[in-house]
């Protein structure tokens, strides 16, 4: 069993922290990496894994501690799975209402059944930033995208994504319930596996 009282996130969004730290519960305390450093890596990977790994190897080299990643995003179906890695930087960094406004824009006119798209997350953690065996998790959340933004919670593309477990938006659900059904919570819950935690 590997053991990790101290990690730091390589993430500078406050969300996620949020979500993977009430996951993880009291067993592993998570530090954010802008306790060490407000400059964030270029994510210049193809592929989620790609960004995960490179953002947790940044953050181990600057922490000196092990490092966990994610690296996330949505896959809309009749885009052809845009803005995927791109997600944060999909209106050109101008921020989440510019992102959600840009994808009801590029949605509009388009039917309810053509709307599919998947929410992804990819964990990456290494134990030091040359760790040549990153441990990987990938989770998915199937979902649609609303024609309209709905809900307060959560973060970035969440007032879009309509959940079909709970025929709410997932800006709707608790933070509580968003950590059960959540692509963070899917990859999480095999992250907690491999580190057998309980
Ligand atoms: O790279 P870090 O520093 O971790 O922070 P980031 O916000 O840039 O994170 P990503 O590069 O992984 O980009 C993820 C994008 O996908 C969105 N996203 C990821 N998970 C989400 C979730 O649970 N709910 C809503 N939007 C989410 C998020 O708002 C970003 O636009
Ligand atoms: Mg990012």
């Amino acid at each position: 069993m590997m053991t990790f009282p101290q990690l730091v996130l390589a993430s500078h969004n406050a969300g996620k922290l949020k979500e993977l730290q009430a996951m993880l519960g009291d067993s592993v305390q998570l530090r954010s990496i802008g306790e060490f450093s407000n400059v964030e890596p270029e994510e210049t990977g193809l592929s989620f894994v790609e960004n995960a790994i490179l953002k947790a190897r940044n953050a181990a080299r600057i922490s000196g501690l092990p490092a966990l990643a994610d690296d996330s995003g949505l896959a809309v179906d009749f885009l052809g799975g845009a803005p995927g890695i791109y997600s944060a930087r999909y209106a050109d960094g101008k921020g989440d209402a510019a992102n959600n406004a840009k994808l009801l824009d590029a949605l509009k006119e388009v039917p309810q059944e053509q709307r599919g798209a998947q929410f992804v997350c990819v964990l990456a953690l290494v134990r030091h930033a040359d760790d040549p065996l990153p441990i990987l998790c990938e989770g998915l959340w199937h979902g649609r995208i609303l024609t309209a933004a709905s809900g307060e919670q959560g973060f970035g593309y969440d007032p879009l994504f309509w959940v079909p477990e709970r025929d709410c938006s997932s800006a709707e659900l608790s933070p509580a319930e968003k950590n059960q059904l959540s692509h963070r919570a899917r990859a999480m819950a095999i992250l907690r596996q491999r580190l057998a935690l309980k």
